[in-house]
């Protein structure tokens, strides 16, 4: 198997990257929107109509950039925010300016049985805590009617380094993990929540010192 990584390892990559080497958080976020597009074209899914959800911060951030290079490939996609925008990181005010330009539709509620694929891009490594009640009932109820998910980085109420859903986790086919697998997704509930796991370069730079705590 390959190196995989804890929450907070990956976050110390993630801010090696940005701050020591110099690679913005904008151009890893365009990669990973990239990388998780072509998992979309080489994969058997159904784009007819795409919904993305997005939370407040990078991992939302992905989630628009991808929903931008869907629309601007003519494939019908919807972003549906997840949270009070006015709240979100500036990654995700800043890719929501350049979606709206390029004009990528918005909705405010979508039912989820029109979407032929759900894109989940709410929570990634950064979820810390239980989710909030409204989205507990929001994951359980896309889990009740069986949406197919593409998971970005960690499904949504999965703890990336333990595993353990935290209230309740929306069910993916198919985790796309940037930079290297998160090691929840292989044990326990998280194994379960996370389905197919595929692991995309996105760009990160691992410092020669680095000490990983899990060694594959
Ligand atoms: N950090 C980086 O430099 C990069 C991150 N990327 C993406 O960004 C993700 C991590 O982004 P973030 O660290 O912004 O975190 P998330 O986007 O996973 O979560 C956003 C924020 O929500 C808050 N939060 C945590 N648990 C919550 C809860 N239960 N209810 C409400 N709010 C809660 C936290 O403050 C957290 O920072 C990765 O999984 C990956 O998809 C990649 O795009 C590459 C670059
Ligand atoms: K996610």
């Amino acid at each position: 198997m390959k190196q995989l990584v804890t929450t907070d390892e990956m976050q110390t990559l993630d801010q090696h990257t940005i701050t020591e080497v110099g690679l913005s958080v904008d151009v890893l976020i365009e990669r990973a929107a990239l990388a998780s597009l072509e998992v979309l074209g080489a994969g058997n899914y159904d784009l007819s109509n795409v919904l993305v959800l997005v939370g407040l911060g990078n991992n939302g951030a992905d989630g628009i950039a991808l929903a931008r290079l869907l629309h601007q490939l003519n494939i019908p996609v919807t972003l549906q925010f997840v949270g009070n925008v006015n709240k979100a990181k500036d990654t995700v005010k800043r890719q929501l300016k350049i979606a709206q330009a390029c004009g990528v539709p918005r909705s405010e509620k979508s039912d989820f049985k029109q979407a032929s694929l759900i894109i989940d891009a709410i929570f990634g490594t950064g979820l810390n805590h239980d989710l909030p009640d409204g989205l507990q009932k929001m994951v359980k109820a896309a889990n009740h009617i069986e949406s197919t998910v593409v998971a970005l980085d960690v499904p949504t109420g999965v703890d990336g380094t333990s595993g353990q859903v935290m209230g309740a986790a929306l069910k993916a086919k198919t985790t796309i993990c940037f930079a290297f697998g998160k090691a929840g997704l292989f044990k326990g509930q998280g194994k379960k929540m996370a389905g197919q796991v595929l692991v995309k370069d996105i760009g990160i730079v691992v410092p020669n010192d680095f000490k990983f705590s899990t060694n594959n």
